[in-house]
């Protein structure tokens, strides 16, 4: 490997200053021979650090090695003066941390990669190197010419299938990502320092990080400049342990060559974790209690997230319609409501949906205690992935939304999967309810009779409503008013010595 021509670590300013004041001391005649041989003793110790840690380590893989080669040997002055790339990119550029990097993947059983600064592509592949065989890797970089410098080496390489260069703006690259509601084990941030503080903070409040990964960031020592006196911690590192009140970080820097801060994101302390349930004679309602509804963007689900939030809940709209759901939130936040809420965009029936949908809640508010798992018949994975965080707080309402057809055939309409599923939901509600229940975690379900919302007000189903009323004890549909109360019982402690139940909202309709 080149030795580098520009100082760029601590370690290597060590040697440059060491390196002056030996030539001081061997001028002048004055200097004691003790100080002398000191301060020569101080070079060779910081002289011979990197080269031992790098014959010490893993030797790299031949692509990586002709990678390597050939960003040293390149003549960047003349890309720029060619005006190939915006600006001139010194050799130096590229990472020096590539096993680092590769046995940080590793060890954080790490499968997507972001890597923000891909340059001549030694890191992308370091890093792809230590993904599993489905791992992927996404390199952002703003100069086209470096993804054609890199391709015909990332091509000999056996992880070359798992890179995907972006090319571009980082920054636009990470709005892209964020809107298709991608997440990431490791990011990997290493370029445009100027725009450090941008970065990390986009990654954080737009959920592209996954709860349980961690966001690497090289050069944090900005060559020594952060923790003399007198210089200024320009990118704010040092002092940085929050995102925003709701998002907390947990951070080391290692010193190694420039430093890598290794950032990890936990989620606030739960301030219901490990409650126990109180056997206080006082009823205790859902007030301050973290909640979400799916679906929640009309119908049921809306009157759903108004009912918990007006009882003091906490709650997260979650529809697949954005407008919907920010919808929802407004309403929610409106000065006579007040509502703590957030509008969540998720297809729940794609399971990195719902786990990202887990993520932005807990990282949020630390916690989830009730579940309204209201959309569709896709509740299962939603159940799945919030039972994780409620069995290990110890607490948690799951509060299915089944229906009197989980009971009855309704007619004269055909709804085999409909019913089929709903029955489903039942019986699920009943097998999760008494299995998780000396866990702490109730799981009920409400099932509404025929529910007066826009679904009934279609063509098909429109000329059967005098038909189903002749049905009904109560003579008219149930409104979605006549369900709230009880969404908002399910949810609080007045429930919880009811697990398993289907509690049956429908005007007698099925005792007829
Ligand atoms: C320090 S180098 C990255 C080194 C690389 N991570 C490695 O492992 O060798 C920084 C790279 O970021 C790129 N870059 C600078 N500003 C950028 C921006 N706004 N968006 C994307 N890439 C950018 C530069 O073109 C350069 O290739």
């Amino acid at each position: 490997v080149q030795t580098k021509s520009i100082s760029d670590t601590p370690m290597e300013f060590m040697v440059d200053f060491l390196t002056k004041a030996i030539e001081i001391a061997d001028g002048n005649a004055n200097i004691p021979e003790e100080l002398r041989v000191n301060l020569q003793k101080a070079l060779d110790i910081a002289c011979d650090l990197d080269g031992y840690l790098e014959k010490m380590s893993s030797q790299e893989s031949a692509p990586l090695a002709e990678l390597y080669q050939k960003t040293m040997e390149h003549n960047w002055e003349k890309v720029v003066e060619e005006g190939k790339t915006q600006f001139r990119l010194p050799k130096e550029c590229v990472t020096s941390q590539g096993q680092t990097l590769n046995v940080l993947v590793h060890m954080s059983k790490a499968k997507t990669i972001l890597e923000i600064g891909m340059f001549t592509g030694y890191g992308s592949l370091s890093m792809a190197g230590g993904l599993p065989e489905d791992g992927s890797l996404v390199a952002c970089e703003l100069q086209p010419y470096l993804k054609e410098f890199a391709q015909p080496i990332f091509d000999k390489s056996p992880h070359d299938r798992k890179i995907t260069v972006k090319i571009g703006s980082a920054m636009d690259t990470l709005k892209e990502l964020a809107a298709a509601a991608e997440q990431f084990d490791m990011v990997f941030v290493d370029a445009d320092k100027n725009n450090y503080m941008n970065y990390y903070k986009f990654i954080l409040d737009h959920n592209l990080l996954r709860l349980s990964g961690v966001i690497c960031v090289n050069n944090s020592l900005f060559k020594p400049k952060v923790y003399l006196k007198d210089t200024s911690d320009e990118n704010g590192f040092g002092i940085f342990s929050c995102v925003n009140e709701e998002v907390f970080v947990f951070k080391v820097i290692l010193p190694l060559r420039d430093g890598i801060s290794i950032i990890r994101r936990v989620p606030m302390a739960p301030a219901c974790a490990g409650t126990q349930v109180t056997y206080n004679a006082i009823f205790r309602g859902v007030n301050g209690r973290v909640a979400y509804v799916t679906g929640a963007g009309q119908g049921i689900g809306r009157v759903f997230a108004h009912a918990l939030g007006e009882a003091g809940a906490k709650v997260a709209v979650v529809d697949l319609d954005q407008g919907k759901a920010e919808g929802v939130a407004e309403e929610l936040t409106l000065k006579d409501k007040g509502i703590n809420c957030i509008a969540i965009t998720a297809d729940i029936g794609k399971s990195v949906n719902v786990e990202r949908m887990i993520d932005s809640i807990v990282s949020k508010w630390g916690e989830i205690q009730i579940a309204c798992n209201n959309a569709g018949v896709h509740m299962d994975s939603a159940s799945e992935d919030t039972s994780n965080v409620m069995l290990k707080q110890g607490y948690g309402k799951i509060i299915d939304t089944a229906s009197m057809a989980s009971l009855i055939v309704s007619h004269p309409q055909k709804q085999l999967a409909y019913n089929t599923s709903k029955a489903g939901v039942l019986k699920l509600t009943q097998t999760l309810g008494t299995e998780w229940i000396d866990r702490g975690v109730r799981v009920n379900c409400i099932s509404p009779g025929i529910v007066d919302t826009s679904l009934i007000h279609s063509e098909s189903l429109r000329p059967l409503v005098q038909r189903w009323l002749s049905d009904i004890p109560a003579g008219r549909l149930a409104l979605v008013t006549d369900l709230q109360a009880a969404v908002v019982y399910l949810a609080s402690d007045a429930s919880d010595y009811m697990t398993g139940h289907n509690l049956v909202i429908e005007g007698g309709q099925s005792l007829w």
